[in-house]
């Protein structure tokens, strides 16, 4: 294959090159209403056009119209709206529209016009799929730790139009001078926050640092840490922001209908599949857990009843890839999953979430739920929790303006109980001692093989990178604090729910340990918000290293249930 020319002189004036005249600005969003959400009407490129069109996709949804403008204009911007809305073609189309212009002009180069950052390897997949499916002229790479590294060193040396990876893959391709940044107008940073869960903050601004001054860079990002602020004031430029979810609307997707449920914690178990079987009516569910090992446990248990599989860190890349593709074709229909999966992933019709346990904080909740329910379709989340979670799922209901339907008492047939028993070391879930017995269940690449899935290498790189989520804290200023909610239960107190055998871990009784307590510094309230952005001024996104308990990104308040031991954080990534 013949590689192509470097136009890195042209290439300097990318973002400024692409002409949105007022002629564009007409026929954009300007103005217009309906009619402005016709694709067919925006006079963007004939080629995403009917390639977005051969999708099903011919009128924007609201973020990406929000965005076009603002993008069109070479703005640098800051958005957040709800999951499954269509962040990823809010940012894609306007940088495929202006590289095919650009290419149009200058001819195709060799080093990417484009970077967009994800903090996991499946988002990073999914999102140069929708670039590769919506302007299939543009050459596209995904970059990302646990695959052969020399094929993407080839292809980048063929030249490529998009990079998309994590920020790990990317550092080592820049430092095997693979990956040239040189030539990059375009910056995306996607699932922002995330970066720093996952421990990519510091490769994040390594690469930031390395880019050309004259881009365009956006950022999506459901809160804003410190870092995040730090970020947007150091590598961002004066950006609009765009937020599409606000201080007091309901922070989920219309169509994801809630329940809540009780059950002791033995119960738990064996509940899970008649709600599946009843809730998801045969379709395609994904039942969210704490640790890995849980996930592990979780699906071996249920695989007795239901075509189940897990997904987690611990797995090869070349497996997950199997499942995860084995999932969307439907050869299983239930995925057990840490929150791995929880962000980003776009996978066709799930009707079902299930948080097996309580999530970390209420914006993880948000974005579990939101894999349900997705892109204008309706689903099901439903929130098992013990009696002494009773006040956390009150304060999910706040954080994030939401009302649960509990559901009725499932009974447990005797001996139900107990279908964990036998599994590894034989003792109960979540029962100190046993801890689930540490035989695991060594599943690489064992396990259900489905269809293509890139083949490749087992090895984990840029897994389990340093913080992982939340710290363990019991400070009151850690956590994702949002205003007016504290931590909960970050102190003394632990309850012997499931999964709470570290001892230090587990979701402790809400609000008993309360050094910070709930409903704690409602006097923040008038220092956060969107709005403040890059002002300075104090307050606002809470984060798991800022000394500032009060925050939510324009109000969203995403309290913090408990802390974790390093031992069983979710860090996957
Ligand atoms: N205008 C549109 N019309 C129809 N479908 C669309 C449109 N835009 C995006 N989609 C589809 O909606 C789904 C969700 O989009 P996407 O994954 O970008 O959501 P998201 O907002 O990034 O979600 P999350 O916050 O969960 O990552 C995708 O399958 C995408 O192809």
């Amino acid at each position: 294959m013949e590689t192509r020319a470097s136009v890195a002189a042209q290439a300097e004036y990318a973002v400024a090159d692409y002409g949105y005249d007022e002629e564009k600005r007409g026929a954009t969003t300007g103005g217009h209403t309906e009619e402005g959400l016709e694709i067919a009407n925006l006079r963007i490129s004939g080629d995403i056009v009917s390639a977005l069109a051969g999708r099903g996709i011919t009128k924007l949804f609201p973020i990406q119209k929000a965005v076009l403008e603002p993008a069109m204009q070479g703005r640098d911007m800051f958005g957040r709206a709800r999951t499954g809305t269509g962040k990823t073609l809010a940012f894609g189309i306007p940088i495929m529209d202006k590289i095919i212009e650009f290419n149009k002009k200058h001819g195709k180069g060799r080093n990417p016009l484009a970077l967009v950052m994800a903090p996991t390897r499946e988002l990073a997949r999914q999102v140069e799929k929708e670039f590769q499916q919506s302007a299939p002229v543009l050459d596209t790479i995904c970059v990302y730790g646990g695959t052969p590294i020399s094929s993407q060193i080839r292809q980048l040396d063929y030249g490529v139009d998009v990079a998309v990876g994590t920020p790990g893959r990317i550092i080592d391709l820049i430092k095997r001078s693979a990956l040239n940044l040189s030539e990059v107008q375009f910056v995306v940073l996607d699932e922002a926050d995330q970066m720093l869960s996952v421990g990519f903050a510091e490769d994040v601004d390594v690469i930031l640092e390395r880019l050309p001054h004259k881009r365009q860079t956006m950022m999506f990002s459901a809160t804003r840490p410190t870092w995040i602020r730090e970020l947007v004031k150091k590598h961002m430029n004066n950006p609009t922001i765009i937020d599409l979810v606000g201080e007091s609307d309901q922070k989920l997707a219309d169509g994801i209908t809630l329940y809540s449920i009780s059950s002791d914690i033995y119960g738990k178990a064996s509940i899970i599949s008649p709600l599946i079987t009843e809730h998801a009516k045969g379709g395609k569910c994904i039942v969210f857990t704490q640790t890995k090992r849980d996930a592990d446990r979780l699906a071996y248990a249920m695989a007795r009843n239901l075509r189940c599989e897990a997904l987690h860190g611990d797995i090869s890349q070349s497996q997950r890839e199997r499942t995860l593709s084995g999932f969307r074709d439907g050869h299983f229909n239930v995925l057990v999953a840490t929150d791995v999966a929880s962000r980003g992933l776009d996978i066709p019709n799930v009707d079902l979430v299930i948080h097996y346990e309580l999530p970390n904080t209420s914006e993880t909740f948000v974005h579990r739920s939101g894999r349900t329910g997705r892109a204008g379709k309706k689903g099901t989340a439903i929130l098992m929790y013990t009696q002494d979670q009773s006040r956390a799922v009150r304060v999910i209901e706040r954080d994030v303006g939401c009302k649960f339907t509990e559901l009725p008492k499932i009974a447990v047939e005797g001996g139900a109980a107990d279908m964990f028993s036998g599994m590894g070391g034989g003792g109960r879930f979540g029962m100190r001692e046993s801890r689930f017995g540490d035989t695991g269940f060594g599943r690489s690449g064992s396990r259900g093989d489905y269809g293509s899935g890139r083949s490749g290498g087992n090895r984990s790189s840029g897994f389990g990178r340093s913080d992982g989520y939340g710290g363990s804290s019991s400070s009151s200023r850690d956590g994702y604090g949002g205003s007016g909610s504290g931590r909960f239960g970050s102190g003394g107190y632990r309850s012997g729910n499931f999964g709470s055998h570290g001892g230090d871990r587990g979701f402790g009784n809400f609000g008993s340990g309360r050094p910070s307590g709930f409903g704690g510094n409602q006097s923040s309230r008038s220092s956060r918000g969107f709005g403040e952005f890059g002002s300075g001024r104090s307050g606002g996104y809470g984060d798991n290293r800022s000394t500032q308990s009060s925050g939510g990104f324009g109000g969203f308040n995403s309290s913090r249930f408990g802390g974790r031991s390093a031992d069983n954080r979710i860090a996957d990534d």
